[in-house]
């Protein structure tokens, strides 16, 4: 079982985890550092963990259960840092969007540690000391991603870590999740902040009328597009393989609907969006619905 949990990086990730553990697990002693001052002072004010120390190392020190809540790209440097101060018999684990550079990472950073790394697939658009909240993960899945071999001891107690703080834990590879997610929210992720800083260039021409008349679905993908900078750059450069896969796939999709368009076959488009409608629903009905801050929700 965990009783100790340090939690490395406290934004939106690394504060919901103190917060809900604080809130579904009390007897969990909590420990948190992040890498801004700042951040670090403002975690202390909100409370975020139960010690925010000025030093990695002291923050690690007695924990069982280690969380990397950092953008993906910083995943390897603070490993390589606390690997000297970590228990014999900790598990590390993260938070982080996708997950094979993580686990090659965390491998070669923490030689002989138990690492098994993890993604609750719980967010929003928001980052930083004061954007998280001790509910994120209720009714969401958290997919785990264990090498082959990790100890069923760790990952029993990863498990029901996760599910006390309010999640259902899914076993996968880390290669499956990395093409999953992809498709499901890397590349949504890209779609908006393609469109936004397209409608944005367009501007100039159009004087202001973008922004003036931004209902509905641009709206929505401004939502998307406002994310944190460095973390999606680390996304896109971390599961570059699987997202230059499926956008591939998607670029022959969307050439086939601007061929149908330009050819006036409507079939082709009434068909395609009847489709996407029939998806949708199903969406609603298994409790997916992708309203904001509700994505990932699972019942
Ligand atoms: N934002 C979201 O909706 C979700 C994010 N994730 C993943 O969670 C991780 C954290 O993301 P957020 O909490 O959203 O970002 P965030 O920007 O809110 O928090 C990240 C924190 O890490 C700190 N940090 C950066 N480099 C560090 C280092 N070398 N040492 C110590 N602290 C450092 C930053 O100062 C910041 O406070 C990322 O890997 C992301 O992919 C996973 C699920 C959802
Ligand atoms: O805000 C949203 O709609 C999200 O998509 C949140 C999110 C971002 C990154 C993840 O790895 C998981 C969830």
């Amino acid at each position: 079982m965990i009783e100790r949990v340090a939690v490395i990086g406290l934004g939106l990730l690394g504060g919901s985890v103190g917060l809900a553990v604080r809130a579904d697990a009390p007897e969990i002693v909590t420990t948190g550092y992040d890498a801004d001052e700042a951040t670090r002072a403002r975690a202390t004010e909100r409370g975020l963990v139960g010690t925010v120390h000025n030093d990695i190392a002291e923050a690690v020190r007695d924990a069982d259960l280690v969380l990397l809540c950092v953008p993906v790209g910083a995943m390897k440097s603070v490993a390589a840092k606390i690997d000297p101060h970590l228990r014999g018999d900790a598990i590390v684990s993260d938070v982080g969007s996708s997950k094979q550079s993580v686990l090659r990472d965390l491998t070669e950073a923490l030689p002989g540690r138990t690492i098994i790394p993890a993604h609750p697939v719980a967010g929003t658009e928001q980052s930083g000391a004061d954007a998280g909240f001790a509910e994120l993960f209720h009714g969401r899945w958290c997919i785990v991603t264990p090498p082959e071999g990790a100890a069923p001891e760790a990952l029993a107690a990863l498990r029901i870590f996760w599910q006390r703080l309010g999640a259902t834990v899914e076993i996968m590879d880390a290669e499956h999740h990395d093409l999953v997610l992809a498709v499901t929210s890397h590349i949504p992720h890209l779609i908006a902040y393609t469109i936004v800083g397209t409608a944005s260039d367009m501007e100039e021409v159009t004087r202001s009328e973008v922004i003036k008349y931004s209902a509905g679905g641009f709206r929505d993908f401004t939502r998307i597009a406002a994310s944190d900078p460095t973390m999606w750059r680390d996304v896109f450069l971390h599961n570059r393989d699987a997202v230059l896969e499926m956008l591939g796939r998607f670029t022959e999709d969307l050439t086939a609907m601007q061929r149908a368009i330009r050819s006036g076959d409507g079939e082709t488009l009434h068909n395609m969006f009847s489709r996407t409608r029939a998806i949708r629903r199903q969406v609603i009905e298994q409790g997916q619905d992708d309203a904001a801050p509700d994505f990932g929700r699972k019942h």
